[in-house]
This record gives structure tokens, C-alpha cells and sequence, in this order.
């Protein structure tokens, strides 16, 4: 039997099979792609050749050395991909379902919804006016991961979003200003809410804990992040947990919008 009768004696479910594995091995890339984690898969994989290679040579000391390590490594992996497999899981579990059946249904009737792009201009807009009025703020942009346990943490909202919505919530003397906001789908979803920290040491001092839970819920999260400082009133963009470098703030509003979409 050659290669080609094997291909031709596929079942459907290999070829999902191999579809699957695919998929599976296109989340991992983009989970570990840009992070310290692809450093640590290289270095997994030197230490496999190397288990590899001295046992080949029958060097016993060194290939009975690696062997150990490569024995506990299921436990080493669950340890240090621990940000990577929860990030992964998350993703997998919290899928927000209901932006995926409004794009099933975009696609059945062809039926062309307005985007969030004005939405994205009216925060941009109000990220502005509170830039020059040194007025702090956080705002997270929910995408296919759900956040809804992140609302719990503060109160639940059903507002359109609105540059002067945007605005009073943030003003410091609003009852709502404390915290993060989370907006999903032109709406936003909770105000007050509490994020995740990032305790990264290698962030510079000068960022508090708004721009450190801005990088912790970005990497945690599929979302996006802006905050404006209430001591510089500068505006950052945060994705994948880290700083988004943007010319001014039309690039910024492009940026997003592309990300949103
Ligand atoms: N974990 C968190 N989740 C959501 N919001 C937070 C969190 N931690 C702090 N904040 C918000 O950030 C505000 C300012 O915190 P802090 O001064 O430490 O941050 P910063 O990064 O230095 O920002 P700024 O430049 O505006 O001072 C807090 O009053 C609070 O509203």
C-alpha cells in the first residue's frame, strides 16, 4: 500500500482530526507569540534534544540528569505556562456566543449592522476632554471573551455609550469614577469594576495600579484597555498585555476600531 492509497483511505474524522490539531496548534502559537513563554518552549525543546542525544551516546549520568527533568516536566509546564493555560481556557470557555450568532446571522441574511465605530470616536472623544481636564479613567472593551465575572466586582450598567455618557462617569466627583468600566457592543456593561493587577516588576514606577490592571486584564483576557492618566493625562492603549505605541489619536481611534472588528 502506497502513500497515496493511505490518503485515500482517510475518514472524514481524520481529516477533522488533523483540522483540529491544526487549530489547537494556532491558539498555542498566538497564546505564547510575543511572550517569555516561546523562550521557555524553546529551552523544553534544547532539553528534550539534549535527553535525546546523550542517550543516544549512552552518556548515563547526563541522559539519566535530563531524563529526571523531563519526567517532573508535565508538573514544570503546568507551572510555568500557568498564565498561558488559564489565558487559553478562559478563551475556550468564556467564548461570548452571542457576537458569534450575530455574525452567523449577518452572513445568513446579509444584513449589514451598523459597526461600533462611532462608538469608538465618542470614547476617543471623551478621552480627550478628560486628557486636558486630568480626569483619570479606565475603559475595557470586551471582545470573545465574556467578562462578565469581571462585572460582578462592580455594578451592573445597561447604558449606550455616548461622549458625554463617558464623561460624567469618569468626573472625579461621580460616585461611578472609581474603577474600571466595561463596554461591549456600544453598551457599557458595569461600572466600579475591579481588575486584575499586573505585579510585573520589569513595568516602569511611574505606572500605578489603573496602568497595572490595564496590562492584567489585557493578558489575562482577550479584551482591550485605555486608560488616562489623572497625573500626566496621557492616554495608553493596552492589548495582550502590553502598551500600544499610536501617533496621535485618530491613529488610536483606527487602532481600535481594527481590533473591535
Ligand atoms: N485593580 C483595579 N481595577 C480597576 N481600577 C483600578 C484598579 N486599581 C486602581 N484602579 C483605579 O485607578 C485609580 C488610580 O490608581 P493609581 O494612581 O495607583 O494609578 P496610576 O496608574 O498611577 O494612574 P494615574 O496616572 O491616573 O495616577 C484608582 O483610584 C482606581 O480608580
Amino acid at each position: 500500500m502506497n502513500i497515496f492509497d493511505d490518503i485515500l483511505n482517510l475518514r472524514f474524522i481524520d481529516y477533522l482530526d488533523v483540522v483540529l490539531v491544526a487549530l489547537l496548534l494556532y491558539y498555542l502559537y498566538k497564546l505564547v507569540k510575543g511572550t517569555v513563554a516561546i523562550n521557555i518552549f524553546l529551552g523544553i525543546i534544547i532539553i528534550y534534544g539534549a535527553w535525546k542525544l546523550t542517550e543516544f551516546l549512552n552518556m548515563e549520568l547526563l541522559s539519566g540528569i535530563f531524563g529526571g527533568f523531563m519526567r517532573v516536566g508535565i508538573i514544570a509546564l503546568i507551572v510555568v505556562f500557568q498564565p498561558e493555560i488559564r489565558k487559553f481556557l478562559l478563551m475556550v470557555g468564556s467564548t461570548n456566543f452571542s457576537r458569534r450568532r450575530k455574525f452567523l446571522k449577518q452572513l445568513k441574511f446579509l444584513k449589514t449592522e451598523a459597526t461600533n465605530e462611532s462608538d469608538v470616536d465618542a470614547i476617543i472623544s471623551a478621552c480627550n476632554k478628560m486628557s486636558m481636564s486630568k480626569t483619570g479613567a479606565l475603559i475595557v472593551f470586551e471582545r470573545n471573551n465574556n467578562l462578565d465575572f469581571l462585572s460582578e466586582s462592580g455594578d451592573e450598567m445597561n447604558i449606550k455609550v455616548t461622549q458625554p455618557i463617558i464623561e460624567s462617569i469618569f468626573f472625579k466627583n461621580s460616585p461611578l469614577h472609581d474603577g474600571a468600566i466595561i463596554v461591549s457592543n456600544n453598551i457599557v456593561k458595569a461600572t466600579r469594576v475591579i481588575l486584575p493587577v499586573n505585579n510585573d516588576k520589569n513595568i516602569p514606577q511611574r505606572f500605578g495600579l489603573r496602568h497595572r490592571a490595564a496590562i492584567g486584564v489585557t493578558e489575562k483576557t482577550d479584551a482591550l484597555a485605555l486608560a488616562v492618566s489623572e497625573e500626566t493625562g496621557h492616554i495608553s492603549y493596552f492589548k495582550d498585555g502590553e502598551f500600544v505605541v499610536f501617533e496621535d489619536t485618530t491613529e488610536l481611534s483606527k487602532m481600535i476600531k481594527k481590533d473591535l472588528a
